[in-house]
């Protein structure tokens, strides 16, 4: 067995009390042996006036989508998907997508991400940076069948399953999948009955965008005469081990529904807000006992991967949609960022504790920006920024170290980056 120390700092245990200790990790199991005084271990890192905290968990995106960060601005969904990103998505090439993943993944390292869920193309690209950069990833790929004929909307419904089968358990456990149809609005009842029962056979979960804009709601209502989950209910869409993104337009019954069910909400305040998508309740949720997560959704939407701005957007807009100063309080985000992100995707991580996989982040807390020290869970919720990340652990793994990351050549990955994303803009206005 070869071990790992995090020494001389302070930790965000599971029940976000904070103490003073070493963390012991056993490299070859990537699982935490202790947490306690004075821990030796074969590799070292110094978490001397820092905070060791559960890595975070982002439980929505388009990692790959950072290729398109700044691309289009300040539209609605609709317009944005249509006019603009779909238009450039369909000139995107399995080489984009890798190093658009890369750079994505860059990013969530060096903001101490250690475990996303991601729905694109070219899953088998993603999939291969995930294994190279060393996280933990939820996978699959999503299916469109409105702009298709039967034919192309099989075969793409096909496909998400085919690669939630064949990537499932890959880079030695830490990638899982799920299938994966875009939304309730995009994805045609009649593929939805036909491929969910065969996605429960292959035994993975069923991830997709719901209630996100007004617009998604309204359709489903006129077309079904019921709500968008009820809808998703008669399709065997809200399964315990099911996520949806956004859950913005819920009505009371929607919320008992996923509370019932055990289904879980990825909240993406920055996308919502950017988008001008609406407020999610996501007080009601918790207060119902929905299992909440949050997610970063696409760099085009958002525009970082960062969980810490994440954490602050949610605390703030949860507020605000709760007309409620104590809603959704510094404790309850940082519960979202890890564990009930974590929860909502069917990770078993997103915990400090014995025994618990070891993906954390070092959180330099010497700062000015995060001085005095009367609350350190406030600090991650409320002023954290993904700059005072200095080291990132994933499956017992450093992946940064004192901010370089040990993965990824990070020059080389910027250079890449903006070499595809000029040559993929020049064939978009071709
Ligand atoms: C079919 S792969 C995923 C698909 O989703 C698009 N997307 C990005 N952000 C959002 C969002 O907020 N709502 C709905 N769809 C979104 C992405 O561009 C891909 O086309
Ligand atoms: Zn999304």
């Amino acid at each position: 067995m070869t071990t790992l120390s995090i020494t001389g700092g302070r930790v965000l245990l599971s029940d976000l009390t904070i103490a003073r200790a070493d963390v012991l990790v056993d490299r070859d199991e990537g699982t935490v042996l202790e947490i306690g005084s004075d821990l030796a271990g074969d590799e070292t890192l110094d978490a001397s006036g820092s905070l060791v905290t559960p890595g975070f968990v982002n439980g929505h995106c388009h990692v790959a989508m950072t290729l398109l960060r700044g691309y289009a601005d300040d539209k609605p969904l609709e317009s944005w998907l249509r006019e603009d990103i779909w238009p450039a998505e369909a000139e995107l090439t399995a080489e984009d997508v890798r190093v658009g993943a890369e750079l994505g993944l860059l990013e969530m390292i060096k903001s101490g991400t250690t475990a996303f869920a991601d729905m694109y193309y070219e899953v088998p690209e993603i999939a291969a940076a995930v294994e190279k950069a060393g996280l933990r990833a939820r996978l699959g790929h999503g299916v469109v069948t409105v702009v298709k004929d039967d034919e192309g909307a099989r075969a793409d419904a096909r496909t998400s399953l085919e690669i939630a089968t064949e990537y499932d358990g890959g880079a030695d456990g830490r990638i899982s999948t799920a299938f994966m149809p875009h939304s309730l609005t995009t994805v045609g009842g009649e593929y939805l009955e036909e491929f969910v029962p065969k996605a429960r056979e292959a035994g993975v979960p069923v991830h997709y965008h719901a209630n996100e804009t007004r617009d998604e709601v309204e359709p489903i209502v006129e077309e079904h005469g019921v709500r968008p989950l009820a809808y998703a209910a008669e399709k065997g869409m809200l399964e315990t081990e099911d996520f949806v993104a956004h859950g913005v337009h819920l009505d009371e019954s929607e919320i008992d529904l996923l509370a019932e069910c055990g289904t879980g909400v990825i909240h993406c305040p920055a996308s919502n807000m950017k988008l001008a998508s609406g407020m999610a309740p996501v007080q009601r949720m918790l207060e119902a006992g929905v299992d909440v997560g949050l997610g970063t959704d696409g760099a085009a939407s958002n525009n970082d991967l960062s969980m810490l701005d994440e954490a602050r957007d949610a605390a703030m807009v949860g507020k605000l949609a709760a007309e409620d100063a104590s809603a959704v309080s510094a404790e309850a985000v940082v519960e979202l960022m890890t564990s009930g992100s974590a929860e909502a995707i069917g990770l078993d991580v997103g915990r400090l504790e014995e025994g618990a996989a070891a993906d954390l982040a070092v959180i330099d807390v010497e700062r000015p920006h995060l001085t005095p020290h009367h609350d350190l869970v406030s600090h991650l919720a409320y002023a954290a920024a993904a700059a005072d990340v200095r080291h990132t652990v994933c499956d017992g793994r450093v992946l940064m170290r004192d901010r370089r990351v040990l993965t990824l050549d990070e020059t080389d990955v910027i250079d890449r980056a903006n070499e595809a994303a000029q040559a993929l803009v020049a064939r978009v206005g071709e």
